[in-house]
Parts: C-alpha cells; sequence; structure tokens
C-alpha cells in the first residue's frame, strides 16, 4: 500500500540540524550505514541459527557501489529485511527518534569530544545525501517496499518489485558531497571504519592474474574490504607468533616489529578483546602515542583512547574492542564511568602480569629488551598506583657495565660500600656517561657503582623512586666531591688554616671576576681535581622541574647551567702552592684550575673557552 505521510517531530527541522551538526566527520555516515547493514545480516544468520529463518542465506556479502551519472551511492545488503510495517516502525520511528534525542542531547556540546560521534545512525545519510531511497525486501513472506525521503519531514512509501531478500540504502549525493563518488575516497573511509567489520563487505574490483591452461589471463575480482575475523577475536591458543607479527605489521604498516603483545579476552563483568603491542620505543616517546584503534563489536571508532586507557599504556599499539565502552559521551566522564575504570585497571594488571611472567620465564631476553620495555615500565611506576606495586619486582636498574639488578638485588650488591650514615642506601648514577665521564671514574676508584639513568622518565622516576622506598637516595655523580658522595662520619683534614683558606676564597673571586662565586675550600683527598664543581642534587632537581614547566630559574637564580657549587680542594698541591706564588700568577693559576672544573662538567664555552686555550699555551711556553 502506498502511504505519504510526515515524520511526527518535535523538532520541526531537524534535518538541517543533522548536516551542520557533524560537519567536520561526514565521513561516519558510510560507516553507520555498513554498520546497520552489517547488523541485519547477522541478525538474519542468528534467525537461521534458531531455525527461525529456513531459507537459503546463500551469499551475504555487503556491496557498496557508486553510480557517478545519476550520483548515487548504494549500500546494498542481503540482511533480514523490513515489511512496510517495520520501516513505518524502525525507520520513521526509531531511527528518528534515535536521531533527535541525539541532536538534543548534542546541540550544546563540542561535536569533537563525543568519542567516535556515535548513535546518529541511519539519518546520518542525510549529512550527505538530498534524497534517500530505502529499498528493502523482508525474510518473511511480504512485498517489497520502496522508502523515499527527500530531507524534509515527508516520506513515501510504495511496494515495488525486488527480486532478492535484503535493503538497498540508495544516497542522492547533495552537490556538496561529490566526493563521496570518488573510489579513493569511499576506499580510504572503509579502509578506516569497516576493516574488522565481521560480514564481508565489498567495494570496486581488483584484478587478478590466473593461469588457463598455457595462457595467462586477467580477470576481474570483486575487491573485499575487510577481515571478517581479525586476528584479536580468534582463539589465542590457535595462533602463533607470526600471526601477531604479521597482524601488527598489517596495522602499522611503516612500523618495526613489536618486541611481544598480549592477547586480552575477557566477557566478565565486561566485555572487552583486543591485542596490545609493546613497540619498541626510541626516545621520543611522542612519536609512539595514541596509536591504539579503539572498536565496538568490530567497527571503527577511535583511535584516541585518552581516558580509556591508562595514560601510560598509550604507548602500546594495537587494538582494543569493547561494547561496554561508552561512546557518546564526553570525554570527562568517562574518566569517572565505573566500567570504563574497571576497563582501565584490567588492562593495567594484565600488562603487569604479562611483563612479570616475561621477567620470570626469560631474564636475559628481558634485560635485552629493557631499553625499550624500562621506558613503559617507569612511565607506568611514575604515574600509576596499581602499576607500581606490581612493577618493583621486575622493574631494573642498569649499571654502567651493562648488568642488570631489581631493587633488592642492587641493595645486596652496594651494601657494603654505599649505605649512609643514617642508613641509607645511595644510588649514585649517571645521566650522561660521556659527559659526566671525570665523575664516574673517580666514583669508580672509590670503589662506589654507578647506575645509567639517561632516559627521558629517569628524571621523574628517581624522584619517585625515592619518594615510594624508604632509606633510598639517589644521587648523580657529579651532586657532590666523591668522597661525600656517600655520607659518612669520617671527617678528612684540610691542609689550610682558616686564613689561608680565605685567601684561596678571595683569589678565586679575583681570578673569576666574580664576588658571588658559591666557594668551599673543602677536605678532599689530595689525588682528586684542584677544584672541582659540582651540582648538588636538590638544587639542580628543582632546577630542572622549572626547566620542564618552562620556567628559566629565576626565582633560584641559577644561570644556563644550573645550580653548581665551587669545591676547592684544600689538600691539593697546586692549591697549596698558590699561596706561595706572585700575585700574577696566583690568578693565571686560579683561573687555569677553575676552567679546568667547568671543562670537565662541559660548561666551558665562548670567550671563556678561548681564553683558557691562549692561557694554556702561554703556560705551555
Ligand atoms: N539495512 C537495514 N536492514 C534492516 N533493518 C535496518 C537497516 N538499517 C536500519 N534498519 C532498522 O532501522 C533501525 C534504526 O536504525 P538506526 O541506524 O537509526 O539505529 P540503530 O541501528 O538501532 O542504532 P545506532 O544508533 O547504533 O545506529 C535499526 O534498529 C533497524 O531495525
Amino acid at each position: 500500500m502506498a502511504q505519504k505521510g510526515s515524520i511526527s517531530v518535535n523538532t520541526e527541522n531537524i534535518f538541517p540540524i543533522i548536516k551542520k551538526f557533524l560537519y567536520s566527520d561526514h565521513d561516519i555516515f558510510l560507516r553507520e550505514l555498513v554498520a546497520n547493514a552489517t547488523d541485519a545480516t547477522q541478525k538474519l544468520q542468528k534467525l537461521a541459527g534458531i531455525g527461525d529463518f529456513k531459507g537459503e542465506l546463500g551469499d551475504l556479502t555487503i556491496k557498496i557501489s557508486v553510480d557517478k551519472d545519476k550520483k548515487t551511492l548504494t549500500i546494498s545488503d542481503k540482511g533480514l529485511g523490513m515489511t512496510e510495517a517495520e520501516v513505518m516502525k524502525y525507520i520513521n520511528q526509531v531511527a528518528f527518534s534515535g536521531a533527535t534525542e541525539f541532536v538534543e542531547k548534542f546541540k550544546d556540546v563540542d561535536t569533537t569530544s563525543i568519542i567516535g560521534k556515535f548513535g546518529l545512525g541511519f539519518y546520518s545519510a542525510f549529512m550527505v545525501a538530498e534524497k534517500v531511497e530505502l529499498i528493502t525486501k523482508s525474510y518473511q513472506d511480504a512485498k517489497a517496499v520502496k522508502w523515499t525521503c527527500d530531507g524534509s519531514t515527508e516520506f513515501s512509501t510504495e511496494e515495488i518489485e525486488k527480486a532478492e531478500r535484503g535493503t538497498d540504502v540508495v544516497l542522492y549525493l547533495n552537490t556538496d558531497s561529490e566526493e563521496f563518488l570518488e573510489d579513493h575516497r569511499i576506499n580510504e573511509i572503509l579502509n578506516r571504519y569497516c576493516r574488522f567489520m565481521p560480514i564481508p563487505i565489498v567495494f570496486g574490483k581488483d584484478a587478478e592474474k590466473v593461469k588457463e591452461g598455457e595462457e595467462e589471463k586477467t580477470i576481474e575480482k570483486d575487491h573485499v574490504i575487510n577481515a571478517v575475523q581479525p586476528l584479536y577475536t580468534r582463539d589465542p591458543q590457535s595462533l602463533k607468533d607470526e600471526d601477531y607479527l604479521n597482524f601488527y605489521r598489517e596495522l602499522y604498516p611503516m612500523a618495526e616489529d613489536p618486541l611481544f603483545w598480549i592477547h586480552l579476552k575477557v566477557d566478565y563483568p565486561f566485555n572487552l578483546t583486543g591485542i596490545l603491542y609493546f613497540p619498541k620505543v626510541k626516545n621520543d616517546i611522542t612519536l609512539h602515542k595514541d596509536k591504539i584503534q579503539l572498536y565496538s563489536r568490530q567497527v571503527f571508532i577511535t583511535d584516541n583512547v585518552e581516558n580509556i586507557v591508562p595514560e601510560f599504556l598509550r604507548l602500546m599499539h594495537g587494538v582494543i574492542d569493547s561494547p561496554d565502552i561508552p561512546l557518546n559521551v564526553s570525554r570527562s566522564y568517562l574518566q569517572s564511568d565505573a566500567n570504563v575504570k574497571k576497563i582501565s585497571n584490567y588492562i593495567t594488571r594484565k600488562v603487569a602480569d604479562r611483563l612479570e611472567e616475561l621477567f620470570k620465564s626469560d631474564r636475559v631476553l628481558f634485560e635485552q629488551k629493557w631499553e625499550s620495555i624500562g621506558l613503559f615500565v617507569k612511565y607506568g611506576m611514575v604515574t600509576d598506583e596499581k602499576f607500581f606495586e606490581k612493577a618493583q619486582k621486575f622493574c631494573l636498574y642498569e649499571t654502567l657495565e651493562g648488568k642488570f639488578f631489581t631493587l633488592d638485588e642492587y641493595k645486596e650488591k652496594i651494601k657494603d660500600n654505599q649505605v649512609d650514615k643514617n642508613g641509607n642506601f645511595t644510588l649514585i648514577y649517571t645521566s650522561n656517561p660521556a659527559q659526566q665521564d671525570i665523575f664516574i671514574r673517580a666514583a669508580k676508584n672509590r670503589g662506589l657503582d654507578v647506575l645509567k639513568m639517561d632516559s627521558l622518565i629517569d628524571n621523574h622516576f628517581i624522584s619517585n623512586v625515592e619518594y615510594k622506598f624508604e632509606k633510598v637516595r639517589m644521587k648523580r655523580v657529579d651532586a657532590d666531591t666523591v668522597d661525600k658522595l656517600v655520607e659518612t662520619d669520617t671527617v678528612l683534614d684540610v691542609a689550610l688554616t682558616d686564613d689561608q683558606k680565605k685567601q684561596v676564597d678571595e683569589i678565586f673571586k679575583k681570578a673569576t671576576n666574580n664576588d658571588k662565586l658559591d666557594l668551599e675550600v673543602a677536605a678532599m683527598s689530595g689525588d682528586e681535581m684542584p677544584v672541582t664543581i659540582v651540582r648538588p642534587e636538590f638544587m639542580r632537581r628543582m632546577m630542572e622541574m622549572q626547566e620542564l614547566s618552562g620556567g628559566n630559574g629565576g626565582m633560584f637564580g641559577f644561570n644556563g647551567f644550573g645550580a653548581e657549587k665551587v669545591m676547592v680542594n684544600g689538600n691539593h698541591p697546586l692549591i697549596q702552592k698558590l699561596l706561595t706564588v706572585s700575585e700574577d700568577k696566583q690568578t693565571q693559576l686560579a683561573r687555569q684550575a677553575y676552567d679546568l672544573a667547568l671543562l670537565a662538567q662541559g660548561m666551558l664555552k665562548g670567550e671563556a673557552l678561548t681564553g683558557f686555550i691562549h692561557r694554556s699555551l702561554e703556560i705551555a711556553e
């Protein structure tokens, strides 16, 4: 029975609103329509499964086609179709109420903040079409029906002939949307949103060479867009390493192979599947960030998983699929959603368990990969309390010799030499082995062990270690003179009287032309440098924190190099000699000794460096 009517609307002109509404993301109309086609096909499969549909299922492929002359784009499925009554109900009422609700709910919201911009459904077709026809034939014994709507609130239906069961949605594209007649655009959208949908989708043709006897012929085959059973939906028991690697290469064609992966599968209390990969992480963390793709029932939603996956795991790559993540809410809401919290905790736990398992089962391999793994682990320990608890068991500390220890193992190693007078384990580290070489050698000569802490995250990690573990102190190798790196009660004597110390202080201030020089004439061993520039740990960290937060150290009055202190070795022969030579010679020697200390810290630059070179030549003559 042919019908005309108007869709009952509260808001008169919903279509213009819809059209304008998702302006930035028109592409999703195709995802919505293909998802509807997929649903309709799966519903039919289910009906067949329980015996309610007894006919032939036949080829269930969803076909997308373009007619450039008529300017139409058609999505055809062989799903369960609709009777006329169902069209009235599902298209005019259900779909419409969905669209109205959507617009109502989000009219004041910035749409970019809505994950996946889900929920507009069938009516998203009107974002790109001036007229939509839906031609459908139900699997039940009923006439086929054509529903037409031109983007106003008026629609019409009529009975028509349709040979096959299923639904064709024909979009008459508006002039602004003719880009969707281009094959590459359609391919691009299908590849992005539909590559893992569970029913085969074809668009366009592929040329394939086949042998027929002696002859080679080229035949055209339908181009299938999707893998209907993507790897993450399959049983992990049936998969080999090569399968996981191939899946990764498909997802990230340009990336190096990952280090290892975790296959996630959980049905209760929420549903989630996926594979997360640990990529090889080089120092530039941002390059690796936000590559995880989020799906809902194999439909791509977004690759921005902020607030769903814990911050530090956003370095991982891979796919997560969960129908239980609320998609049409704003991001700030996500944070407080109970399901999302559970999901996030679950992922954290799984990652920690997997790392622990690797650590226990193959420590050698774990150590080999520590450069990359370490970044995740430390990032995780710094930002996530729960992860910290688990990760301390397998977090490794690497010595300069390339040996790896857990904290407990390391404490055992240094317990004789590096426990200070207050019972604190002093962990000495270098953030730049080449630049701090002279300090490292001095430490080693004293039998001290030096850790390598030169990754991006180490600054934060170091503070975290001290904060979380009692009786553990971290000191950079240039934080003090070597005798004082581990604080003891032993006091060395200085060979100078107080007066002489004062004199030395004045000589240096004069030689460096700097009244404010922070200088201490200290008791050090005779075999240490005459002058050493140290950077006290606390002040240096404060300054680094300020730098990180964009300040220039102003409030502490630091210069470009940071908080430093000049330690003059009162027991060094050169310093003692200073007091016995002429004033000119004093200035020359003091300046030279000071510049050597600057040089050892990589701080001698520009004019000062040139001056030093000239002076060295003079002394040599
Ligand atoms: N290709 C199709 N074949 C059969 N029924 C369909 C088809 N497309 C839409 N429908 C019917 O129309 C209804 C409304 O579709 P619409 O896309 O607006 O919402 P939805 O699919 O229910 O939800 P969502 O907002 O998640 O897309 C569907 O629930 C379905 O019953």
